[in-house]
């Protein structure tokens, strides 16, 4: 089956290189085992398995199309699920997110897909590709939970990224906010058999494609941001195996703890830095890594009179990145939670 679903080209990858937009045909096979398999649009591609499945499992990549290792490890599970190695014991949606900057090996090409969601597409330039696909993503997602045998308990979806730069936390979460919303112990179990130790939890709504899904979906989402940015091929995937040995879990219908073995620090956001003016100044190095620690006293940025100075306590930056238009967001000063 692998060799034929994506034919003529070897795998999702090439398949949704190769293909235009306005050129991509449904197609849809049932496995022997009974799982239905259908590709919905460019990059999309949704299994069913005909026995109950309580979970609804959104697996999605390369909405930053420059982050190729979840994209190698997306495209391996699936062509897996195809040739029946991989077992599918719970119905999976994967979408590989933005087809352009794939192509391009960019971030995006004309807008940021990850800020177009919760409806945010609709203030934009209807025309551009990525607007329009942030669209149709909602769409796809909301329709594939909407349509969820009577059996489901969970909604699932894991948006899996790389990050720009190094991270003294190699891996990390960021779990959207919702209000009341604490992070239940299951999901926690989750990180820790993915190998990933660090959670970052948001304190405000943001326009993400995981808080889409946290927000208006009712899911349990993250954000995971699984190691650097690098071209494809260049990934040493043995980095990425508690991410893949985990989804095939989940995918297979097989239990994960209830909570975790290994602790799972939590981080919280304690200052938002964005750019303020022109002549805002950034005294963080271009090349510090992700959750870098600052002692008390650290001037972090300056624009006039106004500066942010790390307080009493030590704090993590993370997404730091002066090169942004006047009002965007420069990166997070976090703060360790206790216990
Ligand atoms: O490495 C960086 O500086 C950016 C990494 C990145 O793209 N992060 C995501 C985080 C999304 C979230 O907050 O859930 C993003 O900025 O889109
Ligand atoms: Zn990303």
């Amino acid at each position: 089956m692998t060799a034929f679903f994506f034919s003529p080209h070897k795998n999702i990858i090439r398949h949704t290189l190769a293909t235009r937009d306005d050129e991509v045909a449904p197609r849809h096979e049932i496995l022997s085992a009974g799982t239905e398999v259908t590709l919905l649009d460019n990059g999309i591609i949704r299994f069913e398995p005909n026995t109950a499945s309580d979970t609804s499992l959104v697996i999605s990549c390369a909405v930053h199309g420059n982050e190729t290792a979840p994209i190698e490890i997306v495209s391996a599970i699936i062509d897996d699920l195809l040739a029946e190695d991989q077992k599918c014991g719970q119905r999976v949606l994967f979408i590989l997110g933005n087809p352009w900057a794939m192509e391009a090996g960019t971030r995006f090409v004309d807008v940021n897909m990850n800020r177009l969601f919760c409806g945010d597409w609709q203030h934009q330039d209807l025309t551009l590709p990525e607007v329009k696909r942030a669209a149709k993503l909602e769409a796809y997602v909301a329709n594939f939970f909407a349509e969820e045998p009577v059996t489901a308990t969970q909604r699932l979806h894991y948006d899996c990224h790389t990050a720009i730069r190094d991270s003294a936390r190699e891996r990390f979460a960021v779990y959207p906010f919702v209000a009341g919303r604490t992070l239940p112990e299951t999901q926690k179990a989750f990180l820790d058999s993915a190998d990933v130790h660090t959670v970052l939890l948001q304190q405000q709504a943001a326009n993400t494609f995981s808080s889409f899904t946290s927000l208006q979906q009712n899911a349990e989402s993250f954000t995971l941001e699984l190691g650097k940015v690098r071209p494809f091929g260049e990934n040493d995937l043995t980095r990425f195996e508690g991410i893949d040995r985990t989804l095939r879990r989940l995918i297979a219908g097989d239990a994960l703890p209830d909570s975790p073995i290994n602790p799972v620090d939590g981080f919280t956001v304690h200052h938002t830095i964005e750019k303020t003016s022109e002549h805002w100044e950034f005294f963080v190095e271009d090349d510090v890594a992700n959750f870098t620690e600052f002692a008390p006293g650290t001037e972090i940025w300056r624009d006039g009179d106004d500066a942010y100075i790390v307080g009493d306590e030590p704090e993590y930056i993370v997404f730091p990145n002066r090169d942004i238009p006047v009002g965007q967001r420069a990166g997070l000063m976090l703060r360790k939670q206790s216990g």
